[in-house]
């Protein structure tokens, strides 16, 4: 039900038009074999022999020809109600589709850096492509499910009609056969769920083979460790699962299926041994009966995709309640000049996942002054820059641009402020927003500058390639940032992929170049030749900011970290 109330919130008017024109199909369904046995009906034995009946059209001779036009017109009556009630269903259900992808887009876009990276890119996928599909397949088959089940009740109240107490019979046999095919269901779909489990862990394992790809080539046991005992086995378990739940929901849609036959069979050689059924009405019920196994069909056939759409729609809203919305002010406003931030008593913990805890740490960043972080491995130096580049907010403390607060109202604004170029970064291969030939006159300069002119070209605010050296790549998300012009700019190990002569242009020209322009500059670093650049030195050390401005002391420190 919470399937079909997606497509009721989505556009009701369309749902409500749809299932109109679906019950109205299934009771013209209904009426159609009673319009059948009556047109067939005849005092003399054979229908044929009905002349008064008898009109000619075309040159042809119909029989019963007020039934047989009733029956046509029910015929046309079914194709357009029942093909407008899809139509109109499955237009909603395509727009449905598509707003459910595009809530996942907002989700993630507005989700926390750490949420993001808990739940992790291959989950993230796989709902987008796996389960938001399969939610809109199963919600597809809702309107003809409507239009069956109303087929079906229509011609119970003709078998009602005809025989109370094999309309009886036929109840008992429906209880007993729905609540055994809801059984075989239900174990199917715990199969089911196992598998779609088992996709989320094969994505993550196929993540390992295209993204370890490098390190998989080099070595036959590593490459065949990984396919057989981690790729396969994830792949083998969907494959289990998949078939097990298949073969039981097929052996359920059969079983069924064959419900009707069993029920024809009981009432034709047993039932009527025991009670007074005409003939007339014996076959009005065996047509009947034989009527609905299409519908019933239908139905049962239907169930396996509404089984699967249940599971992933648990699976979104369970992906949907691990990423958390920031709340925080979507609307940019204007924020005062500002020359220091200050980041006050900050500290910061992962939650539960590592005992690891940043802070409490207490620093200045200027306008027109670097600022180096310097520190062992783990001690916390991208930790402490994630919040100083206003991705993550301190868990406790405060962030003060001059004297005033970073609030959730303004962090959106803040964030303006700042460009960054972490080492997991991520080059777009356009530039993104308005493409002005002032804009392309500038990126084609710092193309230059950034020596990369003669490797690409910017065509319509492409760039020609991104299949470049890391190092390269770098210096494009460099200009990138250069063309943002932001008044933060923070540098996470940036220098590392570069050669000798490309690190001196940056310490020795790009940073304080940036500086001269009034920029704060925030950068990650481990090339001691070059700490002299910076006008702020701190070190960090377990999560805690143990040394600044002491140049000899972190010397010292270094050399006990090497
Ligand atoms: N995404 C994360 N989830 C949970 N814990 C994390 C996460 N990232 C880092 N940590 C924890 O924070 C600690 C500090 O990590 P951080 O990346 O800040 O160190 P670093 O100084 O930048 O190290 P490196 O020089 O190796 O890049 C890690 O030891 C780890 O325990």
């Amino acid at each position: 039900m919470k399937l079909f109330a997606l497509f009721v919130k989505s556009a009701p008017n369309k749902v409500f038009l749809s299932l109109v024109l679906g019950i109205v199909a299934g009771i013209s369904y209904a009426l159609l074999i009673p319009t059948v046995l009556n047109g067939i009906k005849s005092s003399s034995g054979t229908v044929r022999e009905d002349v008064s009946n008898i009109y000619t059209l075309f040159g042809f001779e119909i029989t019963n020809y007020k039934f047989a036009a009733l029956f046509f017109f029910i015929c046309i009556f079914i194709l357009v109600t029942r093909t407008v009630s899809q139509v109109l269903l499955m237009r909603v259900a395509t727009d449905v589709m598509s707003e459910l992808r595009t809530s996942t887009y907002y989700r993630v876009m507005k989700a926390p850096l750490n949420g993001l990276e808990k739940v992790g890119a291959p989950k993230l996928i796989a709902s987008i492509t796996t389960d938001v599909g399969r939610i809109v397949t199963g919600a597809r088959m809702l309107p003809d499910i409507l239009i069956s089940i109303v087929t079906v009740v229509g011609m119970l109240g003709f078998l009602l009609y005809l025989n109370p107490e094999v309309f009886g019979f036929l109840m008992l046999a429906i209880l007993f056969g729905g609540v055994s095919y809801q059984l075989l269901m239900f174990i199917g779909g715990r199969y089911f769920s196992k598998s779609r489990q088992s996709i989320d862990e094969l994505h993550e394992s196929i993540k390992g083979l295209i993204q370890g790809a490098k390190e998989l080539k080099l070595s036959e046991q590593k490459r065949e460790s990984y396919f057989n005992d981690i790729l396969l086995k994830h792949e083998k378990s969907v494959n289990k699962h998949d078939k097990s739940g298949n073969t039981v929901v097929s052996s359920a849609i059969n079983y069924g299926d064959m419900i009707s036959f069993f029920v024809i069979g009981m009432i034709s050689f047993i039932f009527v041994s025991y009670h007074e059924v005409n003939e007339q009405a014996l076959v009005g019920v065996v047509m009947g009966l034989l009527y609905i196994t299409g519908p019933i069909g239908t139905i049962l056939n239907s169930l396996p995709n509404i089984t699967l759409a249940n599971i992933s729609y648990r699976k979104v809203t369970e992906l949907f309640n691990r990423l958390p919305d920031e709340n925080i002010n979507a609307t940019i406003k204007d924020i005062k000049p500002w020359e220091t931030v200050t980041f006050s008593e900050i500290e910061y913990s992962y939650g539960a996942d590592t005992d690891f805890k940043l802070g409490p740490i207490t620093l200045e960043i200027k306008k027109s002054q670097i600022t180096f972080i310097i520190g062992g491995n783990g001690s916390g130096k991208s930790t402490l820059s994630k919040i100083l580049s206003l991705h993550e907010q301190p868990t406790s403390g405060c962030v003060l641009f001059d004297d005033e607060a970073v609030t959730a109202d303004n962090l959106n604004s803040y964030r303006e402020q700042v460009c960054a170029i972490y080492t997991s970064f991520y080059l777009f291969d356009c530039l993104l927003g308005e493409i002005t030939p002032e804009k392309l006159e500038t990126a084609q300069k710092y193309l230059t500058e950034l020596g990369m002119d003669d490797k690409v070209t910017i065509d319509n605010g492409y760039f020609s390639t991104t299949r470049l050296s890391d190092g390269q790549r770098k210096r494009l998300a460099l200009l990138v940032t250069f063309l943002e012009d932001r008044d933060i700019y923070l540098f996470d190990e940036w220098a590392a992929d570069q050669d000798p002569q490309f690190k001196a242009v940056f310490y020795r020209q790009i940073l304080p170049d940036l500086k001269r322009r009034g920029k704060a500059v925030i950068v990650i670093s481990h090339d001691e030749r070059y700490f002299d650049v910076a006008d702020q030195l701190i070190v960090m050390e377990n999560g805690s900011l143990v040394k600044r401005n002491q140049i000899d002391a972190v010397h010292k420190i270094l050399e006990g970290i090497q």
